[in-house]
Parts: C-alpha cells; structure tokens; sequence
C-alpha cells in the first residue's frame, strides 16, 4: 500500500479507526498528539483529509478541535466540506420516532439511546446478550416508516435516513475543490465504513480495514494504534512516496 499526501485524499473513520473503543461513547480517550498529527497530514495533502463518523459534528469538535477538520457526522447527515468552513444538514428524524426509541431502549437493562437529532443509536455494550430481543423491538418501531432503516455497528443498532451514508458523504468530498482529482483512501473498521469502501473503490481509491476483514477493503490495518503510527508517518514526510 502506497500512500502520499500530495495525491492522495484522506477518509478517516473515528471510534475503533482513530482511536480505541471505550464501554461508553463519552468515555473514550483521544490520544494526546493525535489531532495535531492529523492536522500536519491534512496541510501535508492541502486539506484533502475529513473525518467520517457516526458521531456527530458536535462531538467530534469536542473530541479533535473545534471546526479543526472537514468532517461528516452522523454517518454524513452533517457535512463540513472543509475545516472552518460551514456545514450543512440533512433533515432530523421526526421527534415521535426519536422518542419511541429513546422509550424501547430504557425497557432495557443496561441498554442506552445516544439521539443524534439526524439518527438515533442504541447502545448495548454492556449487555450484548439483548441484540437479538434489542432488534426486534427497534424493528417493531420503525416497521412501518417509509426511508428507514436499522444499521447494525460495534454493540449499537442506529436508526437513521435511508440514502444516508458514508459512501454518499465521500462522494460529496470528491466533488469538493480540495478533494478534487485526488485519489481517495478510506479506513474504517466497522459495518458501517463499508459504504465508505464501496464510493472509493468506484473511484478507484483504497480501502483499508482495520482490525478484521471488511467487504470491499483491499487490506487491513491490526488495530487504531496502527492507524495513527501510519497517520505519524505520513504526516511527517509529506513530499516523499511512503508505504
Ligand atoms: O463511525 P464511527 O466514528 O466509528 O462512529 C460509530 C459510532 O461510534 C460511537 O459508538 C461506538 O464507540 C463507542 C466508544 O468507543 C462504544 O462505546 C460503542 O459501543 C460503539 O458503538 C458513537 O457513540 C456512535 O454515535 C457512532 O455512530
């Protein structure tokens, strides 16, 4: 895998692609260096690097810097085409829906809504027997909504907008003057990156795993922290081609 930034775009995933999975959303550590690093790469390739999460704008600013990055949150619900720049959203899920599934999720021992506005994603990492009893439930209540869907992730069901996904939030980033003509890499590591894979495979990008094995994925990076020490080089020698 060759990657340089001065003709590569950067897709990057967040939970258990930047940084390591924590038992909670709100619990996890980003290392210290990290966004500075990611900052370095995305000057290295002239601002062609965003975040591509699940979470939203406002959390990853929370976690990396504020309006740091070019981003897409809520698997591309919300997008900032460039740092600094202004983002735009699609249309949140209706507040019946929401709240029914805030409502199934706390008949649920140790299961927890986190509501996106654009998505909601119920969390069962503390009891990942439930998935099965969990889905049926989520699927009784978004049963009969036209455009929606239930999207398995890592001990989370999000429901959310059909036709929004990261695939569809990469293609927006290709079309945007920084990302333009570039050739795209996208890692990830969950179900949910898999759209991701799929848009920069059409355009004749990289797809890479991280952890396991991934539909469309060409390789697969062990774990986050072999992800950041290939973010580190990269952004350290950003004039040379580098493995
Ligand atoms: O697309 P990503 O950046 O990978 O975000 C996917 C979801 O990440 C978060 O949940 C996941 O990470 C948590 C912290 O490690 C973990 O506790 C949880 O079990 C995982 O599902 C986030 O809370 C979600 O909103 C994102 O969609």
């Amino acid at each position: 895998m060759v990657l340089d930034p001065a003709t590569h775009a950067f897709f990057l995933d967040v939970d258990g692609t930047l940084i390591d999975i924590a038992e909670r959303p709100e619990a996890v550590v980003v290392p210290a260096g990290l966004p500075e690093t990611l900052m370095a790469l995305a000057e290295g390739a002239n601002g062609a690097l965003a975040l591509v999460s699940g979470r939203s704008l406002a959390s990853l600013d929370a976690l990396f810097g504020a309006d740091r990055f070019a981003a897409a949150g809520v698997h591309g619900a919300e997008i900032r085409l460039s740092a600094g720049g202004p983002s735009d959203r699609a249309l949140a899920l209706h507040e019946d829906l929401r709240h029914a599934l805030r409502e199934t999720a706390a008949e649920f021992e140790g299961v927890f809504a986190e509501d996106k506005e654009y998505a909601v994603a119920i969390h069962y990492r503390a009891h990942p027997e439930v998935a099965p009893v969990l889905k049926r439930a989520l699927t009784e209540v978004v049963g009969q909504i036209s455009g929606i869907e239930i999207m398995p992730g890592h001990c989370v069901f999000e429901v959310r907008r059909k036709g929004i996904d990261k695939g569809a939030a990469v293609e927006r980033f290709m079309a945007a003057p920084a990302f333009a003509g570039r050739r795209p890499v996208f890692i990830g590591d969950d179900v949910t990156d898999e759209a991701g894979f799929r848009a920069v495979n059409r355009a004749g990008g990289i797809a890479v795993a991280v952890g396991a094995p991934r539909d469309g994925a060409h390789t697969i990076l062990p774990d986050p922290r072999a992800v950041r020490a290939l973010i580190t080089h990269l952004a350290a020698e950003p004039r040379q081609r580098r493995r």
